[in-house]
């Protein structure tokens, strides 16, 4: 894709059978975004990314929008903006933000999104709205759920595939449901057919980059999965996914959270805002499937299918829930015991325990080893 003449030149961008979402996008005018944003004011500011300002809007038929107004342009801006507009083109899935319009003017790119409500998940882990804990227990695994999903249709449903490389909490918004839409596809990678893997210049945001990404630049769809890992702790847990501590330590959400999994402290790992309200059943398998997603080897890691069908066994799970009730008091006592081993006691014991089938414990204790 190409911008010539202050026009956007892509086949992509053209309503084809890939839908542009809800074929309702159009290129907005410059004039028509400075009057809906209140001439981009401060006080319509929803945030700042790297790459720009994004502002809320209301258009003049009553739409609510979120405009990314991309700061200085530059060679790295213009890519940022090619590549999201050319990538948005492309994608329509309930759990992704798609395109609503753009603008592009002699010294401006623009993007126009359907405004969310409820922000980012991260205003709601760590930031405006964390007080208030709006995200209760069911919302959390939804939103877990939904942008699993988000990622996995642009793993495997779009041609070529697309390996977002920046899942994190601010890139999850929430509608008024609070349903997650994965945004922000201006890192996007787009992966020709029959290629595994690329090597690139990282992009990314330190504390979600899988290690080999990070390292080596190597990118995969396993990248993706790592990051949704880490992002499937910070849900869980309500931590970061690098704490500053005192003396100018950084600990990352992994080192935080390896001892309590191994020692099966779930309880312990759970975000206490939450105040003890959650399915300890579901807690389980949301910790065993981000153990799984966060190996630092990303052959072993799972793909995006995998992890929605083991974080959808929830709803399977529930069904049995006679059984798992009284199934949870053995597991409290379990805990309890093995509380008091020592470390080698304590892999003998988890490996004869009961709640866990033999198959989860030797994928939970592979991962253990080796997270971080
Ligand atoms: N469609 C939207 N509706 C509501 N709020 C939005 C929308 N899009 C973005 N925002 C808000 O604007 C903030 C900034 O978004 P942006 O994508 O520019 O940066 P970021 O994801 O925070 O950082 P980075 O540049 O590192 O990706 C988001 O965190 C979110 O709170």
């Amino acid at each position: 894709m190409k911008v010539k003449d202050g026009i956007l030149t892509s086949k992509l961008c053209r309503p084809t059978s890939f839908g542009v979402v809800n074929n309702t996008w159009r290129i907005f005018t410059y004039k028509e975004l400075h009057a809906a944003t209140n001439g981009f004011s401060d006080d319509n500011k929803l945030g700042e990314g790297g790459f720009g300002s994004v502002y809320w809007g209301r258009t003049s038929d009553g739409l609510q929008i979120a405009v990314k107004k991309l700061k200085a342009m530059n060679s790295k801006a213009e890519m940022e903006f090619a590549v999201e507009v050319e990538v948005l083109g492309r994608v329509r899935h309930k759990n992704l933000l798609g395109l609503r319009g753009y603008c592009v003017g002699d010294d401006q790119r623009l993007i126009v999104y359907d405004y969310m409500p409820n922000l980012s998940l991260l205003s709601h882990l760590h930031g405006q709205f964390a007080v208030d804990v709006q995200l209760n227990w069911q919302r959390r695994m939804n939103i877990a759920i939904g942008s699993a999903e988000g990622i996995l249709y642009l793993h495997r449903e779009v041609t070529p595939h697309i390996i977002h490389r920046d899942i994190k909490a601010s890139n999850v918004l929430l509608n008024s449901e609070f349903e997650p839409l994965v945004a922000d596809f201006g890192f996007a990678k787009l992966i020709p057919e029959g290629v595994s893997h690329m090597t690139t210049r990282v992009k990314g945001t330190l504390g979600y980059l899988a290690p080999e990404y990070a390292m080596w630049g190597k990118v995969s769809e396993s990248c993706d999965v790592y990051s949704f890992g880490i992002l499937l702790l910070e849900l869980v847990t309500g931590r970061k996914p690098i704490e500053k501590l005192p003396g100018g330590l950084k600990r990352t959400i992994t080192e935080w959270a390896e001892p309590l999994i191994a020692k099966g402290k779930l309880r312990d790992l759970v975000d206490p805002k939450l105040r003890g309200n959650f399915d300890e059943n579901q807690v389980k398998q949301a910790i065993n499937v981000a153990a799984l997603c966060v190996q630092s080897e990303a052959e072993k890691r799972p793909n995006m299918k995998e992890v929605v069908n083991l974080l959808k066994g929830f709803e399977y799970e529930e069904k049995k829930v006679t059984v798992t009730r009284i199934d949870s008091i053995k597991y409290d006592e379990e805990l309890l015991a093995l509380d008091q081993l020592s470390d080698k006691d304590h892999d003998d014991a988890t490996a004869s325990y009961g709640v866990f089938s033999a198959i989860e414990v030797q994928k939970m204790k592979d991962p253990y080893k080796r997270m971080g």
